[in-house]
């Protein structure tokens, strides 16, 4: 049975909230734990399409601190969109950009990935919509990803004239071919469910969201008999390169991304990319 709620974190107002204060339909991140298993369910709650802005990746980071903090036994991620896991980074924070926000916005990006690349729980991505970009690498950064059928994945980053920093692609890396991963990156590939069962980028296909917490929960049931210290340590040891990587790099990584935005090229095709999203959802 599930309990709500362990923290609801920031509203969408930016205000942090208080514990069972006010509705969950207001919070951005909603964590429920189950009394029998202590397994989290974190569901991102930014309509339309989950897009993170630097409220939403700040509710998730501080989630993120939360489980931690109370020793989570494990963490399911998904969405409470019915067609969309995440969209990505919300667009809105790089057109137009005011650089002090901007740098922020990345910082705690940068904060969410060590948080959940890093986590010592487990952690499973359902994945119950459409999932490009920085919804992608949310869900590659969980150790298990389970999605419903007929939705897209993918680092899709090149059809939008940006590259994927380094840290996203060593996550994707991590989680298919390094053959696959390139052909992914440079192509911008948006996967079906299907193909990306196929390439590894996902592990299992659910039929609902149902079922994909149900896959999910079975996932974290395997390491009931596993030493949770030895559990973790062995994750972190695997990912710890990729981490270092990108902690000896933060400010420079930082400088980059605003330095790559800001370019008016770069602008320009955000103002594009913007235009034709908007244009198709007037139809
Ligand atoms: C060597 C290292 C160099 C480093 C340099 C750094 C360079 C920067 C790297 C940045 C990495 C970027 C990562 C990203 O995540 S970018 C975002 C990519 N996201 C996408 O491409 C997805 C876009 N969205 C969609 O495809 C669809 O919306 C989706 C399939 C997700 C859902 O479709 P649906 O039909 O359900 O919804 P709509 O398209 O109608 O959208 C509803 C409204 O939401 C707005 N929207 C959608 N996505 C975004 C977004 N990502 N950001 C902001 N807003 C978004 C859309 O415009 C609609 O708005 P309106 O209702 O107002 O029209």
């Amino acid at each position: 049975m599930l309990r709500s709620v362990l923290r609801a974190s920031t509203t969408r107002l930016g205000v942090t909230g208080s514990r069972f204060c006010s509705s969950a339909a207001d919070k951005l991140v909603i964590t429920e734990v189950d009394d029998k298993t202590g397994y989290a369910t974190v569901t991102l709650n930014r309509p339309p399409v989950n897009s993170l802005n630097l409220e939403l990746l700040t509710a998730i980071s501080e989630t993120l601190d939360d489980l931690q903090n109370n020793k989570s036994r494990g963490m399911i991620l998904t969405s409470s969109s019915k067609s969309v896991f995440s969209a990505g980074l919300d667009i809105m924070e790089m057109y137009k950009p005011k650089v002090d926000r901007m740098k922020e916005f990345w910082s705690t990006l940068q904060d969410v990935w060590f948080k959940l690349y890093g986590s010592p729980f487990p952690t499973v991505a359902a994945i119950n919509g459409h999932s490009p970009a920085g919804g992608c690498l949310l869900s590659l950064c969980c150790e298990y990803r389970v999605m419903c059928q007929n939705y897209t994945i993918g680092l899709n980053e090149t059809r939008l004239g940006i590259v994927a920093p380094t840290w996203f692609m060593a996550s994707m890396r991590n989680a298919m071919s390094r053959r696959d991963a390139e052909m992914a990156l440079t192509l911008g590939t948006l996967f079906t469910t299907d193909e990306a069962l196929k390439v590894g980028l996902v592990d299992e296909v659910a039929t609902s969201k149902e079922d994909a917490i149900a896959k999910a929960t079975a996932f974290l049931d395997k390491f009931k008999k596993i030493s949770p210290q030895a559990r973790s340590m062995t994750k972190q040891a695997l990912r710890s390169k990729d981490i270092m990587e990108l902690e000896d790099n933060r400010t420079q990584d930082i400088d980059l991304f605003v330095y790559a935005v800001t370019q008016p090229k770069v602008q320009k095709g955000l103002e594009m990319y913007l235009e034709a999203l908007k244009a198709k959802s007037a139809k």
